[in-house]
C-alpha cells in the first residue's frame, strides 16, 4: 500500500513526485525560450495556486523577461453563469506586449475562459497560456493552451501550490485524493 498523509478530513497519496514536476517544468520553460526568442514577454502568474510552479519555471526561462503576480477574485460561480471574476495587481497596459499567463491548473476551464476574456480586451501582440496540470475531462468549453504539464485524470489534486482548503500548498509533490 502506498503512504498516505491526511490534511484536514480527507487522506491523499503521491500522484506525480518533485523531480518528474521539475523536469517537465524545465522542458516547458526550454520550449518557451523558443517560442519567445529576440522577445520580451510579461508573465502573468496567477495566485495563489501558481507560486511554486512560477518560481520553478522561472529559474529555467532565459529571456529578458518581466513577472507579475495576479489575483483573481472570485464574485460569484454557479453552474449556469459561470465565473465573474475581477484580475488584481495588474498596474501597467498589456497592449501590444506578448503575454504569458502561467496557472497552476485548468479544471473545468472558467477562470481562464475568463481571464482570457479580460486580457485580449486589452489587445496584447499575442496571449499565451502555460498551466502545469489540466483535467481534459472537466473542461466545460473549449480553451486553446499552449503549453500544459500533465493531464490528470478529473480527480481532486492538492501539493505544488494546490491546496484543499488552504492548506497542502507547501507540498513538494503532487498528490491525489485516494479513493
Ligand atoms: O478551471 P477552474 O475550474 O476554473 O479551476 C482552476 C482555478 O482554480 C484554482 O484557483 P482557486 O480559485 O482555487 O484559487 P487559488 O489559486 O488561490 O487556490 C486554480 O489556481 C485556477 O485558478
Ligand atoms: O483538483 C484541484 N485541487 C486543488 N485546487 C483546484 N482548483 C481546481 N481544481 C483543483
Amino acid at each position: 500500500m502506498k503512504p498516505t498523509i491526511q490534511v484536514h478530513d480527507k487522506h491523499f497519496e503521491v500522484l506525480i513526485a518533485q523531480h518528474i514536476l521539475e523536469e517537465r517544468i524545465a522542458d516547458i520553460a526550454q520550449n518557451l525560450n523558443e517560442d519567445f526568442a529576440g522577445k520580451k514577454p510579461i508573465f502573468l502568474a496567477i495566485l495563489n495556486g501558481s507560486f511554486m510552479f512560477a518560481a520553478q519555471l522561472m529559474k529555467s526561462i532565459t529571456l529578458d523577461c518581466q513577472i507579475t503576480f495576479l489575483r483573481v477574485s472570485s464574485y460569484q460561480a454557479t453552474e449556469s453563469t459561470g465565473k465573474v471574476l475581477q484580475i488584481l495587481g495588474l498596474n501597467e497596459s498589456l497592449t501590444g506586449r506578448d503575454v504569458i499567463v502561467v496557472e497552476d491548473i485548468i479544471d473545468t476551464g472558467l477562470t481562464m475562459i475568463e481571464i482570457k476574456r479580460q486580457l485580449l480586451a486589452q489587445a496584447p501582440a499575442s496571449l499565451s497560456i502555460v498551466t502545469l496540470f489540466q483535467k481534459p475531462e472537466a473542461l466545460k468549453q473549449p480553451i486553446d493552451i499552449q503549453h500544459v504539464g500533465f493531464e490528470l485524470e478529473n480527480k481532486f489534486v492538492l501539493g505544488y501550490g494546490l491546496d484543499y482548503d488552504e492548506l497542502g500548498r507547501n507540498l513538494a509533490d503532487l498528490y491525489v485524493l485516494c479513493e
